[in-house]
Parts: structure tokens; C-alpha cells; sequence
């Protein structure tokens, strides 16, 4: 008897995962984002395990980025985050979200560029306000002005973000939706291996 069952093409998921192959996925951008939320509905996609990077090292230090920054300072903090991503980075494939200053500090950038590939989830300053002003769990934000101190990083690291392998817009629209645009993404630049912007 013929199978009469028509075939049925792969669904996004499935190709996204075939064209990352054994490579990390790791996300970059700005606090508020969307690295850390999108970051784990994508993992979810591709049916791989999910580490956010600020969840582990709050894990292996039993503080929380607040604590760490008050009691050892910003530089202690940056050098915890390269010893975690350069850990996470030897194995894989997995989905990795970074803190909004990993992918700036160049050790940090240079591993990520040797042990995955690299999606800037790239916001405007007015989302990224509207989403990080609902906590304060963010250091670099408790300033007397955290919207224009949001904005001052934007110029200085909007430039270094822009070295990441894709880009893919974050705004105002369903996270369903983005992370359709994301894996999109790893399909276009997996397979033709340029820049996806
Ligand atoms: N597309 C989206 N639509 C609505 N809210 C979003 C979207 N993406 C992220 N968020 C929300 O914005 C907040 C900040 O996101 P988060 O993933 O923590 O950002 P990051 O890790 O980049 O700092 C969270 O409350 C998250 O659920
Ligand atoms: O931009 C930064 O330098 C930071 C971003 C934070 O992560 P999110 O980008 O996930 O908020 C966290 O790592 C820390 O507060 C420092
Ligand atoms: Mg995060």
C-alpha cells in the first residue's frame, strides 16, 4: 500500500536546532532586554538546557548581584561572571543568558566569540525603562537618575553589542513572537554564516 500522508516540513524549532549543531547560544544586550525571559523560552524551543549566567553565579556565591556589588565592588563581580560564562562555555550546546556587562568586558567577549555564537537582543531606551523601572534589583540602576543612567549605557555599549553574530529587535510585542525572530535568526546565520542584523 502507498503512504498517501503527506510529508510534513520541519517546524522552526526543529531547523533552529539542527543549524546550531553543538555551538552555545548566548544572548547580549542591555538590562531589560529580555536576555534572561526570552532566553529561556527560546531554550525551551530548541530542547536545550537554559543558564542564565547572573542565576549562577548568585548559585556558586549564595549572594545576590546586590550583595555582591556592595561587599566586593563591580570588578569582583566581573571577574566571577568570565570565570562562570568561560565554565559554561566548555561544554554544551546550550542556551546562555548574560548579564547586560558580560559581552562589554573584552576576556568575557573573546570567549563567547570562541565558545558560541552571539544574539544582541537590541531594545529602545523607552522599553528598557519601562521593563527595568518595575524592580530594583539592578545596581548599576540604583542612581539618582536610572532612565538617563539606562541611556548613558547605551551609548557607551550599543556599539560593542553591535559585534554580536545577529541582532534581533526586542520591543513591544508578544515574547511568543520574538522568540519566532530569534530562532529565525540562528536558522539565516547558521546557514549562511554572515551577520544576521
Ligand atoms: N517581549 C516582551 N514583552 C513584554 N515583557 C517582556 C518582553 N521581554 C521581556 N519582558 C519582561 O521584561 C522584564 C525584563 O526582562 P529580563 O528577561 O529580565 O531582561 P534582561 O535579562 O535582559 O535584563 C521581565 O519582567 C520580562 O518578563
Ligand atoms: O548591565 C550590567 O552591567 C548588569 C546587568 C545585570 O543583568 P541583566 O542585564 O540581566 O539585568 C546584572 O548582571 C548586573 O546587575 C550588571
Ligand atoms: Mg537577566
Amino acid at each position: 500500500m502507498t503512504d498517501l500522508t503527506p510529508p510534513v516540513a520541519p517546524s522552526l524549532s526543529a531547523r533552529a536546532r539542527a543549524a546550531l549543531g553543538r555551538r552555545n547560544l548566548v544572548f547580549v544586550g542591555l538590562m531589560g532586554a529580555g536576555k534572561s525571559a526570552i532566553g529561556r523560552m527560546t531554550a525551551s524551543q530548541l530542547g536545550l538546557p537554559f543558564v542564565d549566567t547572573d542565576a549562577e553565579i548568585e548559585r556558586v556565591s549564595r549572594m545576590t548581584i546586590s550583595e555582591l556589588f556592595a561587599a566586593y565592588g563591580e570588578g569582583e563581580f566581573r571577574e566571577l561572571e568570565t570565570r562562570v560564562i568561560k565554565r559554561l562555555l566548555r561544554t554544551g550546546p546550550r542556551v546562555i543568558s548574560t548579564g547586560g556587562g558580560a559581552f562589554i568586558n573584552e576576556k568575557t567577549r573573546k570567549q563567547i566569540e570562541r565558545g558560541g555564537i552571539s544574539l544582541w537582543l537590541k531594545a529602545d531606551l523607552d522599553v528598557l525603562w519601562e521593563r527595568v523601572n518595575k524592580r530594583d534589583h539592578r545596581p548599576l540602576l540604583k542612581t539618582e537618575n536610572p532612565k538617563q543612567t539606562l541611556e548613558n549605557l547605551m551609548s557607551q555599549r550599543y556599539p560593542v553589542y553591535a559585534l554580536a553574530d545577529m541582532t534581533v529587535q526586542s520591543r513591544d510585542e508578544r515574547k511568543e513572537i520574538i522568540v519566532d525572530e530569534v530562532l529565525a535568526a540562528i536558522v539565516e546565520y547558521c546557514t549562511k554564516g554572515h551577520k544576521y542584523e
